[in-house]
């Protein structure tokens, strides 16, 4: 697992990083409630001082200091300045959240983008059985349940100790032994619920995770339509999707009501700690010097500091759901990835075309079953080669290998005199083009389709067309290279549709080129004439074709026959053809 992986212990570590913008939000927090939490001093003051006639020392400084008045004038005075407290107090606050919101939004950010770039380098063996509902779900929810816990839950915590520890200093100051009385009870509470918290933890946990059953389940239904529908099965499909709502819905119901019963829970065994305190000050007027003002003030600080223990109690159960969501995210570093390797040489720079030498090589997708065994082939720069067998035999596999699809152990591939084991996977896909059967089109237009993303000229764009028999095509097009091709690129023909990667090929101009039955929806004439026009463009280029059809690789210069993952013939077209049993003079 990478060391980025999702931690509470790395998250504190990211806070970090932010430094100077966390003591800045702290300050300002500090000073927002500090500003607040000496309000409930005020009221109690004027109550002993105005009304009961004690002296606190309050109005006498304010006299001697600021003006004389009557008590309606200290009064409106008081007033006053509460409420300039609370708006400062609350301006502070909105900054600060403004502070605590950005930082949170960042660390969220980073985490999805260090995911992105786990999975961007994930194996393709990987690839094949994740579950994209799965994936998505953990970069949106659980990252989503991390962004909760650091944007409210931190800086609350922190404005929630400042309020505890404020309020017990003063607390201390009006009345030691009571507020030590307060002060021991209160975090049993905490400890208390400690406890709750891990469960609800195990319910987020369990929630999360149904919303990504639901997702996968979704997903796959979408993603497959039009297989459905032409199954006639959207019943059972639809369904299936519409249970894993229903266990969502259970799951969303046990995590939402059993987190608010925990927090109410916890809440009351706060509240009732409250009403013991209250009536414990009520003795102590009752029997000692404390001042009918100073107990008011008293049960504003239990109230005052009702919220933030609250916050404490909420911010257990926001560790621990933020806890089970970065267990999730894990599960994303744990996938495997393509060996990063050293390169030291690359052979496909400054070359037109390059030699391929594979050496025994034998590969299986799961261990003790092995689809290519001992494979040995030399194909010459620049030469035009042909790979046959029955359905099965292991072609398209060899030809995923070839462009560095798969690593693989047993054997090794010679690039140019350039092992592949010292070469990175990604500059062998750069310069050797696989065409497959069944090209996947993005849902954009025909023009992003052939150029993925990359400038080229409006001359490089009509000549790939060109060479690729898709002139017409695009001209019957509403809006020409700016039309929309629809999921999948449905609105094309599977024809059209092979005929668009191809051009996609000759606009990235590869060294080295391999049609994988690349031209099997085409009719004869279109593939004759398709080939016609890709003469001249491969001419240079090493060139290796697969196909069943004998049209289709009638010119290869070197025909290797396939079965059962071993080359069991190799030869000439015309020296195969003189052997009655070969694979290829079947296909005649
Ligand atoms: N991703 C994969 N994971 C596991 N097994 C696979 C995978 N891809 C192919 N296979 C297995 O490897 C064997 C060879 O398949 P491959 O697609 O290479 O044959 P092929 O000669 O190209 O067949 P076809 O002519 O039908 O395209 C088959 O038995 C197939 O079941």
């Amino acid at each position: 697992m990478q060391n980025n992986s999702c931690s509470i212990k790395g998250i504190v570590r990211q806070l970090f990083d932010h430094k100077k913008d966390v003591f800045l939000g702290n300050v300002l927090a500090l000073l927002s409630t500090l500003l607040v939490v000496i309000i409930p001093l005020f009221i109690p003051i004027l109550v002993d001082e105005l009304l009961l006639g004690q002296d606190h020392g309050f109005i006498t400084w304010i006299s001697e200091h600021l003006f004389t008045s009557d008590t309606k004038g200290y009064v409106l005075f008081v007033l006053a300045l509460i409420i300039f407290l609370r708006v400062s107090s609350v301006l502070l606050s909105i900054m600060q959240s403004r502070i605590f919101t950005i930082i949170s939004k960042n660390i969220t950010y980073k985490m999805r983008e260090s995911l992105l770039k786990h999975l961007k380098y994930v194996s393709l063996k990987e690839y094949e059985t994740m579950r994209v509902g799965a994936v998505t779900s953990k970069l949106v929810t659980d990252v989503e349940t991390i962004d909760g816990f650091v944007s409210s839950t931190i800086s609350k915590f922190i404005i929630a100790s400042f309020v505890l520890l404020f309020s017990a200093a003063v607390l201390l100051w009006i009345h030691w032994q009571l507020a030590l009385f307060i002060l021991i009870t209160n975090p049993i509470v905490v400890f208390f619920t400690a406890k709750l918290a891990r469960n609800i933890g195990k319910l987020k946990k369990e929630e999360n995770k149904a919303v990504e059953l639901f997702q996968s389940a979704l997903n796959e239904t979408l993603e497959l339509f039009h297989q459905i529908r032409a199954a006639n099965k959207e019943a059972y499909f639809f369904d299936k999707s519409e249970v894993k709502a229903r266990e969502l819905k259970e799951h969303a119901i046990a995590y939402g009501y059993k987190s608010e019963a925990a927090m109410k829970y916890s809440y009351l065994v706060f509240l009732s700690g409250y009403e013991v305190f209250r009536a414990v000050s009520i003795l102590a007027v009752a029997y000692s010097d404390l001042s009918v003002g100073l107990m008011l003030a008293i049960f504003s600080y239990l109230w005052v500091m009702v919220t933030p223990t609250q916050d404490i109690i909420n911010f257990q159960y926001a560790l621990s759901t933020a806890r089970a969501a970065c267990a999730r995210i894990n599960s994303i570093y744990t996938m495997e990835q393509e060996p990063q390797r050293e390169e030291a040489h690359d052979p496909f720079a400054s070359q037109h075309a390059i030699d391929i030498e594979v050496k025994d090589l034998s590969f299986a997708y799961q261990k003790n079953k092995k689809i290519l065994t001992n494979i040995n082939m030399n194909i010459k720069k620049g030469s035009k080669i042909a790979i046959v067998g029955a359905s099965g035999s292991g072609k398209t596999t060899l030809s995923n290998i070839l462009v560095g699809f798969y690593p693989f152990d047993e054997g090794e591939v010679v690039y140019g005199g350039v092992s592949n084991k010292s070469l990175k996977l990604s500059t062998i896909r750069e310069n050797i083009h696989l065409i497959l059967q069944h090209p996947k089109l993005f849902n954009d237009t025909m023009l992003f389709n052939l150029t993925l993303g990359k400038t080229y000229s409006a001359d490089a764009v009509q000549k790939a067309l060109e060479i690729a028999q898709l002139t017409n095509v695009i001209e019957r097009l509403d809006l020409g290279l700016d039309t929309l091709v629809g999921k999948d690129g449905i609105k094309l023909s599977g024809g059209q549709r092979q005929r668009v990667a191809i051009a996609r090929m000759i606009l990235s101009d590869p060294k080295v080129v391999i049609f994988d039955e690349s031209t099997s929806a085409l009719d004869v004439h279109t593939e004759m004439k398709l080939f016609d026009a890709l003469h001249d463009f491969l001419s240079q280029k090493t060139v290796i074709t697969i196909a069943h059809r004998l049209s289709t690789i009638k010119s290869a210069e070197f025909i290797y026959v396939l079965e059962d993952g071993e080359v069991v013939d190799s030869g000439t077209p015309k020296a195969l053809l003189a052997k009655d049993e070969s694979y290829f003079s079947s296909m005649v």
